[in-house]
């Protein structure tokens, strides 16, 4: 008789109904489900809903269900208080919870509907993707990420801890914020970043091929969440807007001070024509990005490690980047991030491996006897 690994247990109980069953419902009906615990789907679209059910994120309901414990709304910012209150009504005794990626939009409506606020909490798992829907979603799409929890002062204390208890279910930390400050706080981290990628991705609509095939990491790192989906982005800035634009307006100003020192460099021939602090404007610039991008917590959380990287070029073969890794392992190693990049026209693909700081030129050693051929 074969033995199965036992389940890790659920403190969620079920059933839980997930409304909306895209990226983020099917994701935390799939990670429900991994625990054992019960999970009912409904979406809008018959297609979003079969398939949802069908990667495994939970069933359809039927007549004879015992009472939602808890439903999550997992639809577009928009809609998401209007479907919160019907949740409420047509589920008197669940907690209702939604994770929209805007809070203040979702809570004013609903006080001002007069919702039964002592069983609504909002939240925002900080997890997601540049992808849309059933199909790329992912059980651990949580696992270790914050998840802002936002109960308001109508909140039972109950009903918020079910909601903590689901971000500590999915394998997420739960982070206690009003909905105001969380506004903020995304505006910042989320919005204003989609708003810059998205900027930096459309000056390639133009791009001659030929310059487009030079690109390397530097502007896949800026632009990967350029890939999502406009319909959601529009209801996600829409709904924060006044926490975003006065960053946009700062932002702004920032590259009117880079573009007119940047002119005057420029323009000039001879060295004694450049403005005097023109240049040290725009190392400014940088070096306000290397203060502010060390402020990004890393791996675990704290404060982003600085990592020595040695890049390694890995053959376009099966096994290959496998091989790669257990010898780094086998030099006694450890991975502490791993990047890919594919070389563009080239049956190989680079392999950039950060290890604490010290250990390069070890690694470097032990890859290159071992016949792995390390960039420069
Ligand atoms: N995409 C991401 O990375 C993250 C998204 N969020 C938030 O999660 C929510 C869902 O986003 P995704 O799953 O990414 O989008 P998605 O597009 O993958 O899924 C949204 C689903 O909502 C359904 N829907 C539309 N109108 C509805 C209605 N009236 N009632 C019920 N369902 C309805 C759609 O049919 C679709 O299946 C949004 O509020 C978003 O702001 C939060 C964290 C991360
Ligand atoms: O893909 C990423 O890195 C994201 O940051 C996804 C994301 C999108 C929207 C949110 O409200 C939260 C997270």
């Amino acid at each position: 008789m074969s033995t199965s690994p036992p389940r890790p247990a659920a403190a969620t109980r079920g059933p839980v109904r997930v409304v909306g069953t895209g990226l983020l419902g099917a994701s935390i009906g799939l990670g429900l489900r991994a625990l054992g615990v019960d999970v009912v789907l409904h979406d809008p679209s018959r297609t979003t809903l079969l398939l949802a059910r069908d990667v495994g994120a939970g069933r359809l309901p039927t007549p004879e269900d015992p009472p939602v414990e808890l439903v999550v709304v997992a639809a577009p910012p928009d809609v998401t208080p209007d479907v919160v209150l019907a949740e409420l009504e047509a589920h008197p005794h669940a907690v209702v919870t939604d994770v929209a990626s805007v809070k203040t939009a979702v809570e004013g409506p609903l006080r001002a509907a007069g919702a039964d606020l002592d069983r609504y909490v909002g939240s925002h798992p900080m997890a997601g993707s540049e992808r849309s829907g059933p199909t790329a979603a992912r059980a651990d799409l949580f696992a270790g990420r914050p998840w802002v929890v936002v109960g308001s002062e109508a909140s039972a204390g109950s009903a918020v801890l079910a909601v903590r208890t689901l971000a500590t279910d999915l394998g997420a930390t739960p982070v206690m914020l009003d909905a105001a400050t969380h506004d903020d706080a995304v505006a910042l981290v989320s919005h204003v970043p989609q708003i810059a990628a998205s900027l930096v991705a459309a000056r390639l609509v133009d791009g001659e091929p030929a310059a487009l095939e030079l690109a390397g990491q530097g502007l896949r790192d800026v632009t990967r969440i350029a890939a999502s989906d406009p319909g959601l982005w529009t209801s996600i800035l829409g709904a924060n807007a006044e926490a975003v634009v006065p960053l946009l307006r700062s932002l702004r100003g920032d590259l009117d001070v880079l573009i007119e020192a940047l002119d005057h460099a420029s323009v000039a021939t001879a060295a004694e024509e450049v403005a005097t602090g023109a240049l040290g404007t725009v190392a400014a610039a940088i070096a306000a990005g290397n203060t502010g991008v060390s402020r990004i917590p890393g791996k675990h959380g704290g404060t982003r490690r600085a990592y020595d990287v040695v890049t390694v070029l890995v053959p376009d073969e099966p096994g290959s980047l496998a091989r790669l890794l257990a010898e780094v392992g086998a030099a006694g190693i450890n991975l502490e991030e791993l990047q890919l990049e594919h070389a563009p026209a080239q049956a190989v693909g680079l392999a950039s491996i950060s290890v604490l700081r010290g250990l390069r030129s070890r690694l470097e050693e032990e890859l290159t006897t071992r016949g792995w051929r390390v960039a420069g």
